[in-house]
């Protein structure tokens, strides 16, 4: 996926020239301070804010032109906060993530119920399903939108901060889920979130926003003195250490 010169934003906040790819099969990580605009450009490439400018590219296609439902066999997006305010089952809001592939007065099959079933499995919360969605935690509720991003399996994930309301093991959990996801189907994932060590241990590249730019760390390639140079310059004195294969990142001010 290729983000081609985009300008989005709102009245008042502006992100100008947005270039940068999300390579297939890799897990890309969106790090910035508060309002520097990670939302925003999730929000975009989604197709849920308009883009004043710029294009995204799928094999040679712009996405910001297709419909919702063709842009929902591609895109699967989690926002950060839920936006469902009436009473409805896990299991019902889970189903949403067949809307596109559904035709018109179509519902949803016993297979897709069963599939919907297998994904709320996977983030351990299958006990679930019955349930009042309003009437889950925070926490609960992110997963179950995880699991309806899931089960809409576009090709490419946008995850507006995931993790933000889990708790220590579930924030590790959702991450090692996404990167066996991600890495087993070949599909690609965009993550916005604030802690870097999460962003250094679960994916491939970050892309650091920073007045408006993006600048990029191949993990893959890049050493640890140079991991940390880049990390400084957004978050100051930061400290990075390995330990079993694990980075640790701790704030040095
Ligand atoms: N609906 C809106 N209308 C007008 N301005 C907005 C709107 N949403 C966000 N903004 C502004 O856009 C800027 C970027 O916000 P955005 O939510 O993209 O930042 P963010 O990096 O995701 O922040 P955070 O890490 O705090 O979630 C902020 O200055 C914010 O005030």
């Amino acid at each position: 996926m290729n983000i081609s010169n985009i300008t989005a934003g709102y009245l008042g906040f502006s992100l100008y020239n947005i270039n940068f790819s999300i390579e297939e099969g890799k897990i890309s990580a969106l790090l910035g301070l508060n309002g520097t605009g990670k939302t925003t450009i999730i929000k975009t490439i989604s197709g849920l804010l308009k883009a004043k400018e710029g294009h995204v590219f799928i094999d040679g296609k712009d996405i910001l032109t297709m419909n919702e439902k063709e842009r929902g066999k591609i895109l699967s997006y989690v926002p950060q906060r839920s936006d469902i305010v009436y009473e409805t089952s896990v299991m019902d809001v889970v189903l949403m993530g067949v809307t596109p592939y559904l035709g018109l007065f179509q519902t949803p099959s016993m297979e897709h119920k069963v599939e919907a079933l297998n994904c709320l499995e996977k983030l351990g919360i299958k006990e679930l399903s019955d349930e009042n969605y309003q009437n889950l935690s925070e926490g609960q509720k992110q997963l179950v939108l995880i699991a309806r991003a899931l089960l809409q399996d576009g090709t490419y994930m946008l995850l507006d901060e995931p993790d933000s309301s889990l708790d220590l093991v579930n924030k590790h959990k959702l991450m090692k889920k996404i990167r066996q996801i991600i890495k087993y189907n070949n599909k690609s994932a965009l993550i916005s979130m604030h802690n870097p060590e999460y962003a250094l241990n679960y994916c491939d590249k970050i892309l650091l926003l920073k007045r408006g730019e993006i600048s990029e760390i191949d993990l893959e390639v890049e050493d640890m003195v140079s991991i940390e140079k880049k990390l400084i310059e957004i978050y100051g004195p930061i400290k990075i250490l390995k330990y079993d294969d694990k980075y640790i990142l701790y704030y040095n001010g």
